[in-house]
Formats: structure tokens, sequence, C-alpha cells
């Protein structure tokens, strides 16, 4: 029997899970959801959620659970008729708890990339705040330097992309990121990939989703965000 198909995928900053959740999306149909993306048009829209995040963020913290449930799982009840990949969601225990509760997931896809790796990504990774478009100047540069290939809009780095930045930011991940890591793995969903180049990485998980998704009916293929 046919079925909606439900992903998330995890992994540190800079890991690829953006990347790689606009692969899944182009290639099967799924719908992209990015909480980060939630997150930002809260923010624009001055919800009560959104202002509540904000100062959060400017203060480099994550978005509590309590508000980030509140905020996204409102969005992912209503997509009753949708098959998607949450990206960026959840990043701790308690939302993977309060996930679980409002849906059953079919797989979980963690990207395990060396920090080497990760440092040399988020130095070159460019960002068009707006659309979330994100540009790497080695891997997928913009058509010109700096300039944002749809709106023609200049693109940023983020202070948070700073090799500096980035060795707190991945501790403080990992220490969260084991208990969710283990949950999937205690339910047997759990797919890692680990390598250090995208393209290496990407057919194993083509690979995986042919052999899951095939039974999706075709009004469940529900087009990407971006
Ligand atoms: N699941 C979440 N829990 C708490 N805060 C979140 C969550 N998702 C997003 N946020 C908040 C904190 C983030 O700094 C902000 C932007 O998220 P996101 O776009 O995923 O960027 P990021 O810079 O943290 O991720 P990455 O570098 O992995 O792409 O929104
Ligand atoms: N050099 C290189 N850069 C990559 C590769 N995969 C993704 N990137 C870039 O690395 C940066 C981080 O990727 P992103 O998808 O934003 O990761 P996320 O933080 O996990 O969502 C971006 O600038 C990407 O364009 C890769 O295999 N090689």
């Amino acid at each position: 029997m046919s079925k909606l198909f439900r992903a998330v995928i995890m992994g540190p900053p800079g890991s690829g899970k953006g990347t790689i959740s606009e692969r899944i999306a182009h290639s099967f149909g799924l719908k992209h959801l990015s909480s980060g993306d939630f997150v930002r048009e809260n923010i624009s829209a001055k919800t009560e959620a959104g202002v509540l995040a904000k100062t959060f963020i400017k203060k480099g913290l994550l978005v509590p659970d309590h508000v980030m449930t509140r905020l996204l799982l409102p969005r992912l009840e209503e997509m009753t008729k949708c098959s998607w990949l949450l990206d960026g969601f959840p990043r701790t225990l308690a939302q993977a708890e309060a996930l679980n509760s409002a849906c059953d997931l079919d797989v979980a896809i963690n990207l395990n990339i060396p920090l080497e790796t990760l440092k040399e990504r988020l130095r070159h990774r460019w960002i068009h705040p707006p659309s979330g478009r994100v540009y790497n100047m080695c891997f997928n540069p913009p058509r010109v330097q700096g300039i944002d290939d749809i709106t023609g809009e200049p693109l940023i780095q983020q202070e948070d992309d700073r090799p500096e930045a980035l060795v707190a930011r991945l501790r403080h991940y990992k220490d969260i990121a084991k208990p969710v890591i283990d949950f999937y793995k205690a339910k047997g969903i759990l797919y890692t990939y680990s390598d250090t180049e995208t393209d290496q990485i990407w057919p194993n998980i083509s690979t995986l989703l042919s052999t899951k998704i095939p039974t999706i009916q075709s009004d469940a293929r529900c087009a990407s965000t971006h």
C-alpha cells in the first residue's frame, strides 16, 4: 500500500544538510522543510514565537524547545497529504520526542563529517539571507562573486561560520545531538554517512531512498520550498 514518507536529516553545521536536502527534494519530490527558514519567516512576520525566537538567536543561542515545537509542529500537522524531509529539527532529545508524538518517521539521515572539512567549508560559505540560498566559493560558487544568482542581491558570510566560532558550535552540537542519534538508532531508522565530500555521500543516500520511496503515491510528492 502507498504511504507518505517522512524523514529528518541531522548533522553538525556545514555537514551538508541543506545541500543534500535540496538534492533529495529535487530527485524524489519531497518537500524540504528547514527549521532555520521557519524561524526566519516567523522573525520577519513578527509572530509571537518569532519575536521570542529572535531574543535567543541574537545571543547566539538555540531557540528553546517549547518555542521551537510550538512553531514547527502545527506546520507539520497541516501537511497531511505531503511527504517531507525535515532539516534542522530535531536538534535536542526533547524535540525528537515531541516530533515522535506527532508523527512516525521512516528514516533519520545522520551526516558525520570531519571537523577539518567543516571548517574549510564554512570558511567559504556565503548565503543569501532572504531566500536561505547557500553557496560555496569552491564547491558551488555563484555566477558572479558575492551576488545571489536569482535576485542579484549581495551575499553575506555569517559570523558563526568563522573557524573560531565553529569549534564551540560543534562541541555544543555533539553534546545535544548524541541522545537524538541514540533515540533514532534504538528505533532502527538511523542511517549514518561519513565522508569528506557530498558527491561521495549522495549516491548512497539516493540508493537508500530509492528503496524506501517508490511506494509513495504521486499526489504525495510535493515541490521543494526553494
Ligand atoms: N531545531 C531547532 N532548535 C532550536 N533552535 C533552532 C532550531 N532550528 C533552528 N533554530 C534557530 C537557531 C539557529 O541559529 C537559527 C538558524 O537555524 P539554521 O538555519 O538551521 O542555521 P544554523 O546556522 O544553526 O545551522 P547550520 O550551520 O547547521 O546550517 O534558528
Ligand atoms: N567543498 C565542498 N563544499 C561543500 C560540499 N557539500 C556542501 N558544501 C558547501 O559547504 C557549506 C555547508 O553546506 P550546507 O549544505 O550549508 O550545510 P548545513 O550547515 O549542514 O546545512 C555550503 O557552503 C555548501 O555549499 C562538498 O562536498 N565539498
